[in-house]
């Protein structure tokens, strides 16, 4: 498998006079098409943890390499187009502009990227992945939790990103529309050959092959390859 982000000797403390930082350091390999679920308590330091990874907040140490380049120290041009381009976000508040349709809101990336190109058979294909064909013409202030989640994701898919990080993304949804909601994405960023981070303090959210990665007051354990054989 070929490694895609890699974060060497990365820690995070907030406040620099504490003794004890929200992340401790650690390292980790996160490979081509694989499934990374982040798991503790609340606390515990996953979103921290997830915005080092996703190029949204600098480690205080170490360093965090996508596709071999160090991504902290590209210009902040270089990283807002990695961001914008090869990272999609998915995150607990959905983050839809209400006032505008499930297509529209799929169609934003394009405004924040001139050179992104988004056809209408692209945001057909992804809104069958996403099982949301039929609402595509419907404001998103009009669907339902989980509805609204996946649209969410087909925006962070449009631009075919190699890596998709998702902040507690069914933390909003009852269980039923947790299960799908965690379904879909988990399916359609595998078939797609992309990487998911996921974090989530749900015990048994995903069903499938997966790897784990559990923290404790901001110390990040071993990765754990778990099969999600539930059967259910
Ligand atoms: N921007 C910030 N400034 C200062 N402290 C922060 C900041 N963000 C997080 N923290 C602190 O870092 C620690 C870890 O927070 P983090 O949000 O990463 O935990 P979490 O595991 O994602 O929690 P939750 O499940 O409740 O979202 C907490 O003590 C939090 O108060």
């Amino acid at each position: 498998m070929t490694a895609l982000l890699k974060a060497t000797g990365i820690s995070k403390k907030y406040h620099p006079a504490s003794n004890t930082p929200e992340l401790a350091l650690c390292s980790l390999t996160l490979e081509k098409g694989r499934t990374y679920v982040i798991k503790g308590r609340s606390g515990s330091g996953k979103t921290t943890l997830l915005n080092l990874l996703g190029g949204m907040d600098k480690p205080s140490t170490g360093s965090v390499y996508y596709n071999g380049k160090s991504f902290y120290d590209l210009s902040d041009r270089e990283q807002s187009a990695i961001r914008n381009k090869n990272f999609g976000f998915v995150f607990q508040s959905f983050n839809l502009i209400p006032e505008l349709t499930a297509y529209e809101n799929i169609e934003l990336p394009r405004f924040f990227n001139r050179n992104c190109i988004i056809t209408s058979s692209a945001i057909s294909t992804v809104a069958e992945e996403m099982k949301i064909g039929s609402l595509l013409h419907r404001r998103t202030y009009e669907l339902s939790g989980g509805e609204q989640q996946r649209v969410a994701i087909a925006r962070a898919l449009i631009t075919s990103p190699d890596m998709i990080f998702a902040d507690e993304p069914t933390g909003n949804l009852d269980s039923a529309a947790s299960r799908m909601v965690a379904d879909l994405l988990v399916k359609t960023v595998k078939s797609r050959q992309a990487t998911l981070v996921l974090v989530t303090h749900e015990d048994n959210l995903i069903y499938s092959e997966h790897i784990q990665l559990n923290i404790r007051d901001g110390h990040v354990g071993a990765m754990e390859v778990c099969n999600g054989s539930l059967g259910i």
